[in-house]
């Protein structure tokens, strides 16, 4: 198993960074000790830099939503510190966009008139502009087409996009979403997934809270593991992964052959080993491109039942950090 280090900025104690070049969001020692005396979140040390997104992924029960209503305000830290946008707090929110709890949505009124009364009880949103505000969100999530559909006949994945332009009626430099993919049909999960990629690229900062390992690795360039209300690591997607290289995996019933085409090509770290109903043989791809390897293999009469890039996979590693029950599906 890949070891990962524990990669959080200064120590816990230490005031969080400020100004406009401090990360999007830090948290130095932040913990939560409910009544009763369970700690949810225990000491943590995150730091999100800014243009990420960030995937902070653990089981159910590690801490997650916890951490989320702390950094948002809506629970108070029993200790510890944290900063969005490098701001105070109060001075934060207005440029943070969050889906903690869905929005409670009216079914038989429109996306749109939704989107409007929404905004109408957040007493920091300038009414004089809700109805471009309320246009640019929709568009922003794609709904424009269906911004004047009733609610009830959205799909599921089209719920989510609604909720998710609700954070948008600002202009945002932080999103903040819990699970956003919890409870959606596949369709709708490939929506939001791809949406989340959409408003990255558009500069924005997305923080994304998840149980699904294969999601985080789709959809994120960082991410954090929690387990048991602690960081167990934290770091760009790559450095968790241990820097592991990509294989090519060729099927095949003539090893041999394959080996010696892939040796000529000079891949490094060549493998022989079972697959189903035959033998595989894998390599580094290194800076080689696949189809090439495909045309040498087919040009010296070695027989391809299979060829696959075998991209390096976070899931043992993060199994190995996170412990049983761990679901990497997704
Ligand atoms: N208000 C509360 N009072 C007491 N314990 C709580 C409270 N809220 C959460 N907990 C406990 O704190 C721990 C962390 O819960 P939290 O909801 O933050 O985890 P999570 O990773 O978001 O999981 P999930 O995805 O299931 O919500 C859990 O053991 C939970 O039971």
């Amino acid at each position: 198993m890949t070891t990962v280090t524990h990669e959080a900025g200064a120590p816990s104690g230490a005031a969080p960074p400020s100004g406009p070049a401090a990360p999007a969001i830090v948290t130095r020692g932040l913990t939560k000790r409910f009544r009763g005396g369970q700690v949810a979140v225990d000491t943590l040390d995150l730091s999100v830099p800014r243009g990420s997104v960030f995937g902070f992924l653990g089981p159910n029960g590690s801490g997650k939503t916890t951490t989320i209503r702390m950094l948002l305000g809506l629970v108070a830290p029993t200790s510890g510190e944290h900063a969005l946008l490098g701001l105070p707090l109060a001075a934060a929110l207005p440029r943070v966009g969050a889906l903690v709890e869905g929005p409670a949505f009216y079914p038989y009124l429109s996306g749109e008139a939704n989107l409007r009364r929404f905004d109408a009880a957040d007493p920091t949103a300038p009414a004089a502009t809700v109805r471009r505000r309320v246009g640019e969100a929709l568009d922003r999530v794609g709904l424009t087409a269906a911004a004047g559909k009733r609610y009830r006949n959205y799909s599921l994945g089209m719920r989510q996009r609604l909720a998710i332009a609700a954070a948008l009626l600002g202009p945002r430099e932080l999103l903040v979403l819990d699970e956003p993919t919890n409870g959606l049909d596949p369709q709708g999960t490939r929506e939001v997934r791809a949406l989340v990629k959409e408003i990255a690229a558009d500069g924005t900062t997305v923080f994304v809270s998840s149980h699904l390992l294969a999601e985080v690795e789709q959809m994120c360039t960082h991410a954090a593991v929690m387990r048991a209300g602690k960081l167990v690591a934290q770091g760009t997607i790559a450095s968790l992964s241990g820097g592991q290289p990509v294989r090519v995996r060729i099927e095949t019933p003539d090893a041999a052959a394959a080996v010696r085409v892939l040796a000529a090509l000079g891949l490094a770290g060549v493998h022989i080993g079972a697959a189903e109903g035959g033998t595989e043989v894998t390599a580094e791809l290194g800076g080689h491109a696949p189809e090439r390897i495909n045309a040498a293999l087919v040009g010296a009469d070695v027989p391809v039942r299979g060829l696959a890039v075998v991209r390096p996979s976070l899931e043992d590693v993060f199994v190995g950090l996170t412990g049983e029950g761990f679901d990497v599906d997704g």
